[in-house]
Parts: structure tokens; C-alpha cells; sequence
């Protein structure tokens, strides 16, 4: 059987929302005095564009087959991802079967150890990884969830992530993550503000939608433990990325903290099997969180959702729209989606990744049936009118 070869890989640039959806204009609720890392400046805690949230831009890998397929890919990276793809990682697929992914991740891997591990450079070959399920499901002519072994629920069902949970409940979705808006350095009076504002959103969805916190990494254990026991009587169910990510020992003490019934999650910015491995082993959260474009892509998904399955933790990709969703369909340890509400105001339901895929499948009353996913590879085309730059050739 004659297995079509790599031809060709190219990286571009694409800015305007999409992948890096922070990548957003001014009122977008997701940029909002959102609480941060960097919230200790006063000068940049009304915007987390002030400090660089969308410096990096979309990065698009495209994937050129022997037999003319073109699979792609979108992940945040921009130029410094275009980069690493076009003069070191290219080489490790060209001339290669495209049936070849296991070892070309390995290879991705090891050959950037001394410069990567996470951040940027896992993101870009969680890129190039995903063009490659791409381009394989092209080839083949199916799905990328039946290539991962098949799916396991006929309908995916979400929870919204934005400013409205209340009108998240009217769209039908099972619950709504907000983000925490005032972080430790607005001392107590931010802190009342935070649990105002958990309170008013109760009142408006009643008790039994959910409603969770985002707290993007930006708090120390005491405010954290603060925040979730001063939340309980509001009925919060869970608390997010409390922490910066390396306080794998924090989250442990957290999770032990935490009011009875109420759940720790994190792993959005954690990448590769090791990096879950110390979260899961420590015992530092009840769901894992890994970005299916920041994580190592599909490939390391599937290791790292195995190793969550032997600790008895869910594992619910942050984001990471058609990506996550082919990949949720097919575990049973992912009961359920995240789906970012990317219109300014929250108050509609827009594809996650716009605008930069064509048939980019959204929710609908909160669900999505799995027929929506059952286009060869990820099901999605990039928009023609986005304006690709290819920065550097090989
Ligand atoms: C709302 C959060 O601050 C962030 O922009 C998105 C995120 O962390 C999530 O969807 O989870
Ligand atoms: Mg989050």
C-alpha cells in the first residue's frame, strides 16, 4: 500500500483574533480589568493588551502531501513559531510518510529539549502535530476523531466561558466560567468586589446552572483559599488556574483548602505528559485543563488524558475549538467541552477561532451533535480573505 509522502511545510502569520484570541479590539469583555500576573502594576491591570497578551499572533502550519493534500493547522505562536517551524522543524517531515506522527513528534521534541519543553516552542509543534491529524484525515478520508480510535457520545455538551452567564444560561449552555476581575493587590476591597459580583450572577441563574471563576494565574495561595471559601455560599464549582502554573505544591495545598464539593482546575498553560504528570501526582487538581494547541497537540492529548484516566481525573481542554472538540468526543474521562464566547459583549454565540476558519462548528442550545464533526480531518478550511504572511522560507 503506497502511503503519500511530505512535500512541503509552511509556516504563516495571521493577526485579528482567531487562534490568539486575546488578539481582540478595544471593549471586548476579554480584555476587561481582568485579573493577572502582572496586576501588581497598576499601569497594566485594565488591560492585559498594555502588557503584550496578543503579541504573538496566530500561528498557520500548512502541510503539503505527495498526493496533493494540504492539511493545516492554527495555534498562537505568530512570527517566532513561523520561525522555529520553516528553519528547524521542517526537516523532520519532509520526505516523511504522513502517517509518520508518533516519530516526528519525538523527533520535535527532543530536538528543541535544550530551548523548549514548554510555552512557545510546545505550542508550535502542538501546530505542526495538529496539521499532520489534518492532513492524515485528508488523505484518508475521515474524521480526526475516528482516526483517534472513535467517538464515545453522539453530542458534546458545553459550558461558556465570558462575561454573561446569565445570558450563557438563556443559550442553553450547562454553565458559565467568569473571569475574576480584581486580583490580590486590590487588596480586600477587590476581593468583595469578586464575591459582589459571583453573587449577582447566582441571584440571575438561580442554583443549579454552574458558575466558575477564571483566575488566569494570577493569585497566591491565602487569596485563593480566601476567594473559594468566601464563593462556597454562592455555590461556585469550581476554581481556576488560582495559581501560577509552576506552584504545582500551591495548587496541592489549595485542593486540600478548598471548601468540600468545590473542584480545583488548571493545566491551560501546563504542556506535555511530564508537566501533567507532576499536577496529577501531586494531587493538585480535580480537572485538568491542557490546551489541545499549546499542550503538544493531539498526539501528547492522548498521553496525558491516559495518565489522567489512571488518577481519576476529568480532563476538559481549555479552548482549542474543533481541536478539542474531536478530541472530547472520543473520551470518556471528557464529559464535556469549553466553548469561549468571543463576541465583545458576550451576548452571542460566535466560532471560537473567528475569523479565520471556514465551517468551524459552534454549540447550538449549549450541545453540538457529533455529525457536525464528520468532515476529513478537523473539518475546517481557513478563511481566504484572512491575510497569510510567510516570514521566512526554508
Ligand atoms: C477568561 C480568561 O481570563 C482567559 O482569557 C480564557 C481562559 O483562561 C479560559 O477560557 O479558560
Ligand atoms: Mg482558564
Amino acid at each position: 500500500m503506497s502511503i503519500p509522502t511530505i512535500k512541503q511545510v509552511r509556516a504563516f502569520v495571521l493577526r485579528g483574533g482567531g487562534a490568539d484570541y486575546h488578539d481582540q479590539g478595544d471593549g471586548h469583555w476579554i480584555d476587561d480589568h481582568i485579573s493577572t500576573p502582572m496586576g501588581k502594576y497598576p499601569e497594566y491591570r485594565q488591560s492585559r493588551r498594555s502588557f503584550g497578551i496578543n503579541v504573538l499572533g496566530t500561528l498557520v502550519v500548512e502541510i503539503e502531501a505527495s498526493d496533493g493534500n494540504v492539511g493545516f493547522a492554527v495555534t498562537t505562536g505568530g512570527e517566532p513559531a513561523a520561525y522555529i517551524v520553516e528553519k528547524h522543524l521542517a526537516r523532520f517531515l519532509e520526505g516523511a510518510r504522513v502517517t509518520d506522527i508518533e516519530r516526528i513528534w519525538d523527533q520535535m521534541y527532543n530536538s528543541t529539549l535544550y530551548y523548549g519543553r514548554k510555552g512557545l516552542v510546545i505550542n508550535t509543534i502542538s501546530g505542526v502535530d495538529l496539521a499532520l491529524w489534518d492532513l492524515l484525515g485528508k488523505v484518508r478520508r475521515e474524521p480526526v476523531h475516528q482516526l483517534l480510535g472513535g467517538a464515545v457520545r453522539d453530542e458534546l455538551q458545553f459550558y461558556a466561558t465570558g462575561a454573561r452567564p446569565d445570558l450563557a444560561q438563556k443559550m442553553g449552555f450547562i454553565g458559565g466560567k467568569m473571569p475574576l476581575h480584581h486580583g490580590p493587590s486590590e487588596g480586600e476591597e477587590g476581593l468583595k468586589k469578586n464575591l459582589e459580583e459571583l453573587a449577582t450572577m447566582r441571584e440571575r441563574v438561580g442554583p443549579d446552572f454552574w458558575l466558575m471563576f477564571d483566575c488566569w494565574m494570577s493569585l497566591d495561595l491565602n487569596y485563593a483559599t480566601r476567594l473559594a471559601r468566601g464563593a462556597r455560599e454562592y455555590g461556585l464549582k469550581w476554581i481556576e488556574e488560582a495559581l501560577p502554573p509552576d506552584d504545582y505544591w500551591g495548587y496541592a495545598e489549595l485542593r486540600r483548602n478548598a471548601p468540600t464539593g468545590m473542584m480545583v482546575t488548571t493545566g491551560e498553560h501546563e504542556a506535555t505528559r511530564w508537566g501533567f504528570r507532576m499536577l496529577l501526582e501531586m494531587g493538585c487538581c480535580d480537572i485538568i485543563q491542557p490546551d489541545v494547541g499549546w499542550c503538544g497537540g493531539v498526539t501528547e492529548l492522548l498521553k496525558i488524558s491516559a495518565l489522567a484516566d489512571a488518577h481519576n481525573a476529568l480532563v476538559v481542554p481549555h479552548g482549542s475549538s474543533v481541536y478539542s472538540y474531536h478530541f472530547v468526543a472520543t473520551r470518556q474521562n471528557s464529559p464535556f467541552a469549553e466553548f469561549l464566547m468571543m463576541a465583545p459583549k458576550a451576548d452571542q454565540v460566535v466560532p471560537m477561532f473567528h475569523p479565520q476558519l471556514l465551517g468551524e462548528p459552534v454549540p447550538e442550545n449549549g450541545r453540538m451533535r457529533l455529525s457536525r464533526l464528520d468532515q476529513p480531518g478537523f473539518g475546517v478550511t481557513l478563511n481566504p480573505e484572512c491575510q497569510l504572511h510567510r516570514p521566512y522560507t526554508h
